[in-house]
């Protein structure tokens, strides 16, 4: 925030009560509401002008980016809140409304647009504030975001006009006082967000500038840990972990930790690593930051991306295996799809192209970055988020990725267990008994069946589908996979015959 004095004085009593005087007159005859509004508008924008003439004002800007313009200023954010309540109280007085969709579906949150400008009242003194914003400058554009996408974008503000009799009042109990409340409104407003990064030319999925490196939705997974299948006292030993962080401010400050925490999911296909995400953050009340690396170009980039993220939210790196080569080299999923078959073409004698920078897609994103991300000096800043890593091959990983420190929490999501299996069939079937149960337990110890599967075979095809049947059809199916398994065991240990003979 800045300060700046600005007066004209003009001792002239004559010419206020000239104009209260016309003013009486003159809304005492206006005809019709359209009417009063129109001049109801254009005298409370020049009333602050007249009254400097008697009072000189002061002003006070809030820049939406303050400090280099890296993060967003709290204080531009609260005001913009603040101001939506105030909007809507001054009625007609605002002429160009913002608007943007509400927690309630079928409510719009509305805020000033540019050039507006709104009075308010606080303990019997009145207030202007004034939303304007300016082009970007040219010479501005800052190297840590890949030549200055901040900088293209306009430079928004709020002003706050008031009279230099009330500036202690304004200073010590309507700038706190608008913080305060402008917070309330953000709580009140506030949608969980699903974010992804953006390509980092700045253009969204729908090929539109943004001026944020994440574009997002609003987060709406309804799975909670409530029926997320898995053994319950390592659900509960979870659950309580996040508490714990939840929590945690004063004891990450004592011991002289960023607060923050990293979880590694690992496990096979279908085991609940995405979905225990979800219910990670439905049950802490978090927003979602879902990085994808392959679109990341270098470590600064990525830098950027922590830095833009808020507090009270969880970012996420997904087959981080398929993301990053331990050697800090980058490949995509497909890239890692074809060295497979490269890998069965080596059989043959063909030799495997080295990876270059078309396999990296262009990106420069290194192990090193990635290492910085997770615990470098940045990743102080701002506090109370949670980062996940998920993978189906934790082996490939690199150690100094999942080291405690880093990853402090490493679960291992596993094939679905008996316990596991009774929560899909309450979820599904609302059974809590059947007599195939048995069966079911029998066959899971043997039987390995990720809960997405069993979850599928649970769930009624048709009409005529009843629990019997659905239990039915999942005995049959761990009866496949247990066969499958058996006659693999043999084939190898027929082969291990064969080797010794
Ligand atoms: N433990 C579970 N409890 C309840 N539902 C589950 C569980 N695991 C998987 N599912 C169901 O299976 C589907 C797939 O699960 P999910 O995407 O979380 O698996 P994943 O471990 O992330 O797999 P991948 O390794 O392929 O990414 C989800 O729609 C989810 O509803
Ligand atoms: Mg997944």
């Amino acid at each position: 925030m800045e300060a700046s004095g600005w007066s004209s004085s003009l001792s002239s009593g004559i010419l206020l009560s000239l104009v209260a005087v016309v003013w009486t007159v003159l809304w005492n005859n206006l005809q019709g509401l359209q009417l009063q509004q129109f001049v109801s508008r254009h005298l409370s924008r020049h009333a602050r002008r007249l009254a400097a003439i008697v009072d000189p004002y002061l002003t006070i800007t809030i820049a939406e980016y303050d400090g280099g313009r890296m993060k967003r200023s709290d204080a531009y954010k609260e005001v913009q809140a603040y101001l939506q309540r105030a909007t809507c109280a001054a009625g007609g007085g605002v002429r160009h409304l913002k608007a943007e969709t509400a927690k309630d579906v079928d409510a719009l949150v509305l805020s000033m647009g540019d050039n507006e400008e709104v009075a308010d009242a606080f303990q019997g003194a009145t207030v202007w504030w004034l939303a304007y914003s300016t082009p970007p400058r040219e010479d501005n554009a800052p190297s840590y975001w890949g030549g200055g996408r901040a900088a293209r974008a306009d430079r928004r503000f709020y002003r706050l006009f008031f009279l230099d009799r009330d500036r202690d009042l304004v200073l010590r109990e309507y700038l706190p006082h608008v913080r305060r409340e402008g917070r309330a409104v953000m709580v009140k407003n506030r949608q969980r967000k699903l974010f992804t990064n953006l390509s980092g030319d700045g253009y969204d999925a729908d090929g539109m500038w943004s001026e944020s490196v994440w574009s997002h939705v609003v987060f709406e997974h309804p799975k909670t840990f409530a029926t997320l299948a898995m053994d319950p006292a390592k659900k509960k030993e979870i659950m309580d972990d996040l508490d714990a962080f939840r929590n945690g401010k004063d004891y990450y400050a004592r011991v002289g930790k960023a607060w923050k925490r990293g979880y590694l999911l690992y496990g096979p296909p279908g085991t609940g690593k995405s979905t225990m995400v979800a219910a990670m953050a439905n049950h802490l009340d978090y927003d979602v930051y879902d990085i994808e690396l392959t679109s990341v170009r270098t470590n600064t980039d990525l830098r950027k991306l922590f830095i833009e993220t808020t507090s009270k939210s969880i970012i996420v790196i997904e087959d981080i295996d398929c993301s990053l080569e331990l050697t800090g080299k980058r490949k995509n999923k497909n890239n890692n799809k074809k060295k497979a078959n490269d890998d069965g073409d080596k059989k043959d004698g063909a030799a495997e192209p080295p990876p270059d920078e078309t396999d990296t897609g262009g990106s420069k994103v290194t192990l090193s970055g990635v290492l910085n991300f997770i615990d470098g000096l940045w990743s102080a800043c701002g506090g109370e988020r949670i980062i996940v890593f998920t993978t189906n091959h934790v082996e490939k990983l690199d150690p100094a990725l999942i080291r405690r420190g880093r990853m402090d929490k490493h679960i291992e999501m596993s094939y679905c267990c008996f316990e596991a299996f009774k929560l899909l069939a309450k979820v599904y079937l609302d059974v809590e008994s059947h007599h195939l149960f048995d069966a079911v337990e029998t066959l899971l110890r043997e039987a390995n069946m990720a809960p997405a599967d069993v979850a599928e075979n649970l769930t009624p095809k048709s009409a005529s589908d009843d629990a019997e049947s659905c239990l039915s059809g999942l005995v049959v199916e761990l009866e496949k996979v247990l066969a499958k398994k058996e006659g693999k065991g043999k084939d190898a240990a027929d082969q291990a015959d064969d080797d010794e003979e």
